[in-house]
């Protein structure tokens, strides 16, 4: 973001810049999830890939595991499922084979990698997950084989990547439309960490008013509204209505997150009502991740890089809406997911106090 900056920004050091986001914050999403599976930083690896894997591009890798169009007509109009078969289920095949590809070369390359490394054990500092896995296909290949591993680093790419880069965007464009928020979250920062060095992963537990501005986020804007379908294992009686054993059963977490009866004026952005005692959440009115058995495996990976990266943002950067008027926050759809309708746009300008910081790196 500071390369960018001082890229687009021509004389006057103070001079703001306008920043798409959306884009930035997939690429940001991307990259965390391919450095935790041992693959070069995504910034680094769109040359490389394009240079020395046959010239594929960063963003067609992303669209791999994001494809625009996933829309089965069959799913809602079952007499029209027999066009799917030539529209969707042809181009998901395809879509399919090509991450499959994309998987097994990775494995092999980790493979090699491991063998000149001489990373051998599971845990071995340095390893990405990944390696571990291949560490544990060695120690029992019955389980671990290259179908679960494969399966492990897809659900990776696809669950994990779109859902953090939605919810950095998201968080964003509520900072901007509440300053006092920004400013707080600002201040925070700069009282524990001080402005000589960038936010670590280990401040992230001195800074709970940053925690309830990504909690506030997730309780507001949730990239999927209903739950994983559940079917009801047993005759059972939820809130009064009496359910047959076999019904399937839906959980409207947008609902729960916006009832009156649980939160105070639901349709505010409010991270206070998540502080302390008084905190207005309880038991199960607060669902991002879902719940029980199939609950996010993700959880505390999102929080802690949603914290991070949200946190760097407000420490690093002075920010501010491209106009008077407030960001839209109208929902459409990305990649499957509730994502805003209009794509961030900020302005933006590194604090003057961290330009020595960003020197160094
Ligand atoms: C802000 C970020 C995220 C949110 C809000 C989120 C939310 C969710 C939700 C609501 C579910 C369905 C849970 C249910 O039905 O009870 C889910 C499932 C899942 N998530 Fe996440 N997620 C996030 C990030 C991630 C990340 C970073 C990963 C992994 C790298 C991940 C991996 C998964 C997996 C594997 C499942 C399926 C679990 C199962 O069916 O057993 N998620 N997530």
């Amino acid at each position: 973001m500071v390369n960018k900056w001082r890229r687009d920004h021509d004389k006057s050091e103070d001079q703001f810049v306008k920043v798409e986001l959306k884009s930035v914050f997939s690429k940001v999403g991307f990259n965390i999830v391919m450095r935790m599976l041992g693959v070069k930083p995504c910034f680094e690896a769109e040359e490389m890939l394009e240079a020395e894997k046959g010239g594929e591009r960063l963003e067609d890798l992303m669209k791999r595991f994001h494809p625009q169009e996933s829309f089965a007509l069959g799913d809602f109009f079952p007499f029209l499922g027999w066009l799917d078969r030539w529209f969707v289920v042809k181009k998901m095949i395809k879509l399919h084979q090509n991450r499959d590809v994309f998987i097994e070369r990775l494995m092999e390359e980790r493979r090699r990698s491991m063998c000149s490394s001489g990373v051998t054990k599971e845990g071995e500092k340095g390893a990405a997950i990944i390696d571990v896995l291949l560490c544990l296909q060695r120690a029992d290949p019955d389980y671990y084989t290259d179908e679960i591993i494969k399966g492990i680093v897809l659900i990776m790419f696809t669950a994990g990547t779109a859902a953090l880069a939605l919810f950095m965007e998201w968080a964003m464009a509520l900072l901007l439309n509440n300053p006092h928020a920004l400013t707080k979250a600002r201040d925070e920062i700069d009282s524990n960490i001080g402005q000589n060095r960038l936010i670590t992963e280990s401040d992230l537990v001195k800074l709970p008013y940053l925690r309830n501005v990504i909690n506030e986020t997730l309780r507001l804007c949730n990239f999927a509204p209903i739950l994983v379908p559940r079917e009801a294992s047993e005759d059972c009686t939820i809130g009064g209505y009496n359910i047959s054993r076999g019904t399937m059963l839906l959980v409207n977490i947008l609902a729960v997150h916006k009832d009156p009866n649980e939160w105070s004026e639901p349709a505010v952005f409010k991270p206070e009502r998540f502080e302390g005692e008084g905190s207005e959440r309880s038991g199960a009115n607060w669902l991002p991740f879902g719940m029980g058995r199939r609950k996010c495996v993700g959880e505390g990976l999102a929080l802690k890089t949603l914290g991070l990266i949200v946190g760097s943002m407000v420490q690093c950067f002075e920010w501010a809406r491209v106009g008077e008027e407030l960001v839209d926050m109208s929902v459409g759809m990305g990649s499957g997911f509730m994502a805003k309708a209009k794509p961030l746009e900020a302005l933006y300008r590194p604090r003057e106090n961290l330009l020595e910081v960003f020197n160094q790196i």
